[in-house]
């Protein structure tokens, strides 16, 4: 029997999954974050190694034939170098049946493909994914791909929890100073952190040391705004469904044709003000044959497969 390896490394937590080549899954592992470029190679390697730690404990003796890692940021070989060394360190470990590895089998790519995979359970279709960020990466039938976005907090990230905080708290000043229409988010900042006025925001975003994922978990105050029908929180919401459609488009239509499958990941098409909705009437209306599904499965299982067909098993 064949066995591999497939990691998902996010900002928050690792899990690695074990499966076999009749895709059965065996052992499951979860550990801390593994995104390198914020923790260091030194901590994602902990945390990569006790996921996968935790995984196999759950199978009983095996030899892992392959591995696929999919980790935030690997799409640069600069990237892929930092992450081969982790690999090499991982292989020196006596604890983990990874020693033997071959080069080949050995695959590290973004985690937008293993979302993609994943999600749609084969690597043809399109992922739109918007978390704390946002990206969209597609793959046809040919094998050509297509990324758009996925620039981070400063150069991209549209529709995205980041961009919808900064959004709503911009907004919140600016009407807090008459600059343009009034809106409660100026009061539901202030509930949701506790705050006397609003301009101690400025204590909150600029000296409480507080990063892009702490900014980032305000974007439910401009979706609960959006709900109780806020209209300048509304704008923003429909903002960043025009801004996920647009990039979607690109993809969609530079891999050419509109027969695909399009899974939405992340937790922003969550929330309560429709923008999954919106974004897959909006979708939907402009290319005839895309079907907009939730995830089959989660990025891990998408590792798994990525490895097995490195195996020639799918
Ligand atoms: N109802 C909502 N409306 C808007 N944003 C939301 C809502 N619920 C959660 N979010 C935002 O989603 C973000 C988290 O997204 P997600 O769970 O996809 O994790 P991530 O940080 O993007 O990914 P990873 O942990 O894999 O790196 C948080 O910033 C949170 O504020």
């Amino acid at each position: 029997m064949y066995y591999v390896l497939g990691i998902d490394g996010g900002g928050t937590k690792t899990i690695c999954l074990v499966m076999n080549e009749q895709r059965q899954i065996l052992g499951r592992g979860e550990a801390g974050a593994s995104n390198y470029q914020s923790i260091g190679a030194n901590a994602a390697l902990i945390s990569i190694e006790s996921a996968i730690k935790a995984a196999i404990e759950q199978t009983g003796k095996i030899q892992v034939q392959a591995i696929c890692l999919g980790l935030a940021g690997a799409g640069r070989s600069k990237d892929i170098e930092v992450i081969q060394g982790i690999i090499r360190d991982l292989q020196q470990s006596p604890n983990l049946p990874i020693e033997w590895i071959l080069p080949n089998n050995i695959i590290i790519c973004h985690d937008a493909l293993t979302a993609l995979v994943g999600g749609i359970g084969n690597d043809v279709g399109v992922v739109v994914a918007a978390g704390t960020g946002t990206i969209v990466f597609g793959r046809n039938q040919q094998g050509q791909t297509k990324r758009v976005g996925g620039w981070g907090y400063i150069l991209g990230d549209e529709g995205g929890a980041y961009n919808i905080a900064v959004a709503g708290m911009k907004a919140a000043m600016r009407a807090y100073d008459g600059r343009e229409l009034s809106t409660c988010l100026v009061e539901d900042f202030k509930n949701q952190l506790g705050l006397e006025s609003i301009e101690d925001l400025i204590e909150v975003v600029y000296r409480r040391g507080w990063g892009v994922r702490e900014i980032a978990s305000l974007a439910p105050v401009v979706d609960n705004a959006a709900v109780n029908g806020d209209e300048v929180a509304r704008e923003i919401i429909d903002e960043g469904v025009r801004e996920l459609v647009k990039a979607t488009r690109v993809v969609v239509t530079e891999l050419v044709g509109d027969d695909f499958e399009i899974v939405t990941v992340g937790s922003v098409w969550k929330a309560k003000s429709n923008i999954r909705k919106k974004f897959m009437e909006s979708i939907c209306a402009e290319f005839g044959n895309v079907r907009v599904i939730l995830p089959r499965y989660e990025p891990a299982y998408g590792a798994c497969l990525l490895a097995l067909k490195q195996l020639h098993f799918s």
